[in-house]
């Protein structure tokens, strides 16, 4: 379990991280979302202990980073990989990791089979692609087999085979009681993957909540309906109260109306009907309607 509890970090004038507090669970993957600027980065650099709080507290299991006894084997990060860089091989590198870290060598072997870098484990990381940097960010951050994951963009650079072996990845080691916190911007991927979300804007937090609730509460119910009758429905329709999109010559998007009242309606008319259902909005459209207000620079020139 991670925890936030009123956790703020000031950079001089500038409040990166405003009074946050949310929970991290066990078994579960979390996706950490905000726009460009809202504070992922610092929130994680201070769960690792690699920045300090101006105030609250962010706790990895009940305690600061600085108090577990044996960080790498209870808290594994991904963060900037194009930063981490060794001339060094990724075997050898990984093997000075465990050996100052009270790891065994054995573990070395087993994360370079578990991210696929077996065949270039001898090679040095720096002459890596993005996507074997990942996956040798990945290696570093499983080392020491660590109960809480903390990934800062692991999908970047990755293609979409490697994207589906991080998912496949992530999805394991949340089953196997993990706490998996995951920061991404690619939207589809996450609602795809993530079971929890942790959406920040400007520091401060947006929603703390399931995924798939975050997507239902911030748009309207809207019905799909299917019709050789589009013209005719949508009188029908707008009279009673409904307000009809039309989305291509036989196809209409209806909200304020439920599905069984467009299905009713329909019937009452004799107008025949080729499909009728719910139409679920995206994780990228919920995104974009609730953090909208929170956008620190969207574009525009002032
Ligand atoms: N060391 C620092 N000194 C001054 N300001 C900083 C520092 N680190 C971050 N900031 C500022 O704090 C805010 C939050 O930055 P942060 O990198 O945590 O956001 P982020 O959500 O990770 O953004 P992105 O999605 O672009 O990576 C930004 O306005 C940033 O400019």
């Amino acid at each position: 379990m991670i925890e936030a509890t009123g956790l703020s970090k000031v950079y001089g004038t500038r409040t990166a991280v405003d009074d946050l507090s949310f929970r991290v669970r066990p078994g579960l993957i979390t996706g950490f979302l905000g726009p460009n600027g809202a504070g992922k980065s610092t929130t994680m650099r201070l769960v690792l202990g690699l920045d300090r709080p101006t105030s609250g507290t962010a706790t990895v299991n009940g305690r600061r980073y600085h108090e577990l006894d044996h960080p790498l084997r209870e808290v594994g990060a991904l963060l900037d990989v194009r930063s981490a860089h060794p001339g060094r091989s990724a075997r050898s590198h990984l093997r000075i990791l465990a050996a100052s870290n009270g790891i065994p060598f054995r573990r070395v072997d087993e994360v370079l089979g578990r991210t696929g870098l077996e065949d270039v484990a001898d090679k040095r990381v720096k002459t890596f692609s993005l996507g074997m940097s990942q996956r040798f960010g990945l290696a570093t951050a499983l080392l020491g087999d660590p109960h809480t994951l903390l990934l800062d963009e692991p999908l970047n650079g990755l293609d979409v085979t490697g994207i589906h072996w991080v998912r496949n990845l992530l999805r394991t080691l949340a089953d196997e009681g993990r706490t998996v916190l995951v920061s991404s911007h690619l939207m589809v991927e996450v609602e795809g993957t993530a079971d929890r979300l942790v959406v920040i804007g400007r520091g401060r937090l947006i929603a703390d909540t399931e995924t798939r609730r975050f997507i239902d509460g911030a748009q309207e119910n809207r019905v799909r309906v299917e019709t050789p009758h589009a013209d005719a429905l949508t009188t029908v329709l707008e009279m009673a109260g409904g307000n009809v999109e039309r989305r291509s010559p036989d196809v209409l998007v209806v909200t304020r109306l439920k599905r069984s009242e467009v299905g009713e309606l329909a019937a009452q008319n004799a107008l025949s009907l080729h499909g009728l259902g719910d139409e679920s909005g995206s994780l990228e459209e919920a995104f974009m309607k609730i953090t909208g207000a929170s956008v620190e620079y969207d574009g525009k020139a002032y």
